[in-house]
């Protein structure tokens, strides 16, 4: 019989390399991880993550759980450059109605909610792992913030955000259909403001996904 496996779904194949050399680094047994890049955004997030889920069911061999995993931006004065960040919740950020009074998010219009909770007890093993890491809401965006302006108005509506990424939403949505419990893990590349491709640290958000991930698998 095979040993209950944990998914880890990123967006892209470089981040899924970061995770790949954490697992090795981890010493776990290389079987029990699988790792999947299933595409940049919430669409293609919760569409990778729900077959991959699916499959597995039908297989007889169910995923124990789901972590959405990659870099992210950090919003300014709560995650730097190189940090890992934990979510407590992940919320979908745009998705709702702008009205002219402001922005109004889905639970407000009557249709479901905007926000997903991590699982508690995969939330409290990856807290305990990653000590280092700021836990806070992470927020999903269809669409990277590249302006001031932006990054206030999402600052200010979410208090409790740390940083921003494209997919946690989605994959927590496919997680909670197939009732497997999710959690989101993500390194800062970026500060979530003015657009500056340049200044992305890749690399250094890279090196700190690998280890990361070999302190929460190890
Ligand atoms: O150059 C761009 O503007 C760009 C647009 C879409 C995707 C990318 C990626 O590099 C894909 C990787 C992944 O990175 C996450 N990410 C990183 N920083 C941010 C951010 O400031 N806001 C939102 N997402 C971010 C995201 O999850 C992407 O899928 C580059």
């Amino acid at each position: 019989m095979q040993p209950e496996r944990l998914l880890i779904v990123t967006a892209v194949e470089a981040e899924a390399a970061a995770v790949r050399a954490g697992v090795q680094a981890s010493g776990v047994h290389p079987d029990t991880v699988v790792v999947a890049p299933v595409g940049v955004g919430p669409a293609a997030a919760a569409a990778g993550t729900a077959r991959l889920l699916t499959l597995a069911e039908a297989a007889g061999t169910p995923y124990r759980a789901v972590l959405s995993a990659g870099i992210a931006g950090g919003f300014p004065g709560r995650a730097v450059v190189g940090a890992t960040v934990l979510g407590a919740r992940t919320i979908a950020a745009d998705l709702g109605a702008e009205a002219p009074d402001g922005f109004l998010p889905v639970d407000q219009l009557g249709f479901g909610s905007n926000l997903l909770e991590a699982d508690p007890a995969l939330r409290k093993t990856l807290t305990a792992a990653l000590p280092a890491a700021i836990v806070g809401d992470i927020l999903t965006l269809a669409t990277v913030t590249g302006t001031a302006q932006t990054a206030d108005i999402l600052q200010t509506r979410h208090p409790r955000a740390v940083a921003e990424a494209m997919e946690g939403y989605g994959v927590a949505c496919a997680a909670q259909l197939a009732g497997v419990p999710f959690a989101e893990i993500r390194t800062i590349s970026n500060p979530i403001g003015p657009r500056d491709r340049a200044a992305w640290r890749l690399p250094e958000a890279f090196s700190a996904l690998t280890e990361a991930v070999a302190a929460a698998c190890g």
